[in-house]
C-alpha cells in the first residue's frame, strides 16, 4: 500500500488499518469492556489511555485474538481477527505485559527464533533491529544476565523485527532510561512515517504526548473520546507567565478582572483556558498602562484535561 519511495499516499493516510467496533468483554461478573469502538488509520501512533485496570491489555490481546470476547468485531486492514481467526495477525508484531526471555539464549537468538524471510533477509533485519534499538552492546550476552530494560528492550525489538504493517505495544517504556525512551519514539515516528500504524498504552499520557498523534481515552469499560493529541493539547487550561515592568500594578489589574493567579509570590503566573481569555488579561494590563516585557507558556497539563474529559464525560 505505500507509494514510491516509502511515502504515503494521501488515501493510504486515510485507510484505516485497525478497527475495534462494539468490544465487550467480561471476566467473570467483571464486565471489563462494554462496546468499545476505535479505529488505528494506516501510519498513525494511537495512544491507548486510562486508568489502571481500565482494560487497555484487554484490548490489546483481544485484538491479537489471546482472549475470546463476548461480542463486537475487530478487523485489520479489513481482515476480521478472533481466537480462531488469525491470519490477518501475519503482519502485526506486538509486546503484551512482559516480554517473554529465554535465560540461556542470547539476544540475537531470541531475535533468530522469530525473524522471518531468507537467509539474507534474516540477517539484514535482525541488523537493523539490532542497530535501531541500540542493543549492539550486549545482543550477544545470554539474556540471563539482562537488566529489566535490556528486556523491554529485546521485546520491543521482536515487535518491529519483521517490519510489521500494525505495531501494538503494552507500556513499552516500562523499564526505559530516558536515552532508551527517547531513541525508541525516534524508531516509531520514523516507521510511522513509513506507513507503519501503532497502537500503544499507558496510563501516564504525558509519556505518549510526543509521540502519539491519536488519543484514545478508556474509561468505564468504553472510549469516552478519540481526539488527536493536538486538539487535546489546545483543549485543556495552560499556564502562562506574564512578565511585566510593575508586576504589582499587573497583580492589581489581573484581580480586578476577575482573573486567578497562581500562588507563586515570585512571577505572575496565570491558567487560562482560551486564546480569548489570554487576550482578556493581556487587554487588562494594557489598560492600566502596565508594559508587557513578555508571555512564556509554561505547560500545558495533559493529564488534568485528561482527568476533566473523564470526569465531564464519564462512560458514554
Ligand atoms: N485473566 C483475567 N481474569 C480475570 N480478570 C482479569 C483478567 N485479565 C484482566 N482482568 C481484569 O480486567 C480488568 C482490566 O485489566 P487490564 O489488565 O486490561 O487493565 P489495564 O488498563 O491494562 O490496567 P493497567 O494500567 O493496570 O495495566 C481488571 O479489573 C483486571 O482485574
Amino acid at each position: 500500500m505505500r507509494g514510491l519511495g516509502g511515502r504515503l499516499r494521501k488515501e493510504d493516510n486515510m485507510a484505516v488499518e485497525l478497527s475495534v467496533k462494539n468490544l465487550h468483554k467480561a471476566f467473570g461478573k467483571n464486565q471489563v469492556l462494554n462496546g468499545v469502538d476505535f479505529t488505528v488509520e494506516t501510519g498513525h501512533i494511537a495512544a491507548l489511555v486510562g486508568p489502571n485496570g481500565a482494560g487497555k491489555s484487554t484490548i490489546m490481546k483481544a485484538v491479537l485474538g489471546l482472549i475470546p470476547t463476548n461480542g463486537g468485531d475487530i478487523t485489520i486492514h479489513g481482515k476480521k481477527v478472533g481466537i480462531t481467526s488469525h491470519q490477518a495477525l501475519d503482519e502485526v508484531g506486538a509486546l503484551i505485559e512482559y516480554p517473554g526471555i529465554y535465560p540461556f539464549l542470547t539476544g540475537r537468538q531470541h531475535l533468530a527464533l522469530f525473524v522471518t524471510g531468507t537467509k539474507s533477509q534474516k540477517k539484514a533485519k535482525i541488523d537493523w533491529v539490532v542497530n535501531a534499538m541500540q542493543m549492539g552492546g550486549y545482543i550477544d550476552t545470554k539474556a540471563k544476565s539482562y537488566s529489566l530494560g535490556m528486556k523491554q528492550k529485546l521485546g520491543i525489538a521482536q515487535a518491529l523485527l519483521n517490519r510489521p504493517k500494525l505495531v501494538i505495544l503494552d507500556e513499552p517504556m516500562n523499564g526505559l532510561d530516558p536515552q532508551a525512551v527517547k531513541n525508541l519514539r525516534d524508531v516509531i515516528v520514523q516507521l510511522a512515517s513509513g506507513g507503519t500504524s501503532f497502537l500503544i498504552s499507558s496510563h501516564i499520557l504525558s509519556e505518549l504526548e510526543k509521540l502519539a498523534d491519536t488519543v484514545l481515552m478508556l474509561n468505564g469499560g468504553q472510549i469516552v473520546e478519540q481526539t488527536t493529541m493536538t486538539a487535546l493539547k489546545d483543549a485543556g487550561t495552560k499556564v502562562f507567565t506574564i512578565h511585566t515592568v510593575d508586576d504589582q500594578a499587573a497583580r492589581a489589574a489581573l484581580s480586578n478582572q476577575g482573573i486567578t493567579l497562581l500562588p507563586d509570590a515570585t512571577k505572575i503566573q496565570v491558567a487560562l483556558t482560551s486564546q480569548d481569555a489570554l487576550d482578556q488579561a493581556l487587554r487588562a494590563l494594557i489598560n492600566v498602562n502596565v508594559t508587557i516585557v513578555g508571555v512564556d507558556q509554561v505547560k500545558h497539563d495533559l493529564e488534568g484535561t485528561f482527568l476533566d474529559m473523564i470526569n465531564q464525560k464519564g462512560a458514554k
